[in-house]
């Protein structure tokens, strides 16, 4: 794993929550971006080399709103960005983690991105990400 490359933060509101998060790391959000096949909306912020994604939920069927109605807002991932996703996906899975997808899939910020399973990282959702070229 190269370095952290985002916190996720599940939030109700990205109206609400964008100008919180301005006024608390005293910095504008620098995009916002749909994802559709998350069902999420993001807005992001640069923190030195890592990010703050915030996530609202567009549809009920996105893991964001499943998330707010069982555990309410807060932190919902750590992402870390790997060189190359495909070889540490093998490597995850022969380690025992438990992969979410079988092929990366597209998120946002011009990512490929793959969950690992939180049952399997002591509670924790994983995100592997790497930039698309
Ligand atoms: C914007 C795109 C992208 C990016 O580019 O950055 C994103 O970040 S998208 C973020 C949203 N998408 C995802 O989270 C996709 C991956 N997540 C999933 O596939 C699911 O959420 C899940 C992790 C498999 C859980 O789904 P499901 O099994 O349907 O939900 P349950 O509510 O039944 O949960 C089962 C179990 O897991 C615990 N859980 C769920 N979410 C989390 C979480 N974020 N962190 C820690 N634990 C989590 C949940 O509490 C349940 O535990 P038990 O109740 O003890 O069984
Ligand atoms: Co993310």
């Amino acid at each position: 794993m190269l370095r952290v490359e985002h916190i996720g933060i599940a939030v109700k509101s990205l109206s609400d929550s964008v100008p919180l998060f301005e006024k608390l790391l005293n910095t504008s959000c620098y995009k916002q971006e749909e994802v559709d096949s998350e069902q999420v909306m993001t807005a992001f912020f640069q923190q030195g080399e890592t990010k703050i994604e915030l996530l609202e939920a567009t549809g009920p069927g996105s893991a964001i709103a499943k998330f707010l109605d069982k555990k309410g807002e807060g932190m919902h991932h750590i992402a870390f960005e790997v060189a190359d996703i495909y070889a540490e996906m093998k490597r995850l899975q022969e380690e025992g983690f438990v992969l979410l997808q079988e092929t990366p899939k597209k998120g946002a910020d011009n990512k490929l991105i793959c969950f690992l399973h939180p049952k399997h990282s002591n509670g924790v959702l994983i995100e592997i990400c790497q930039d698309i070229k």
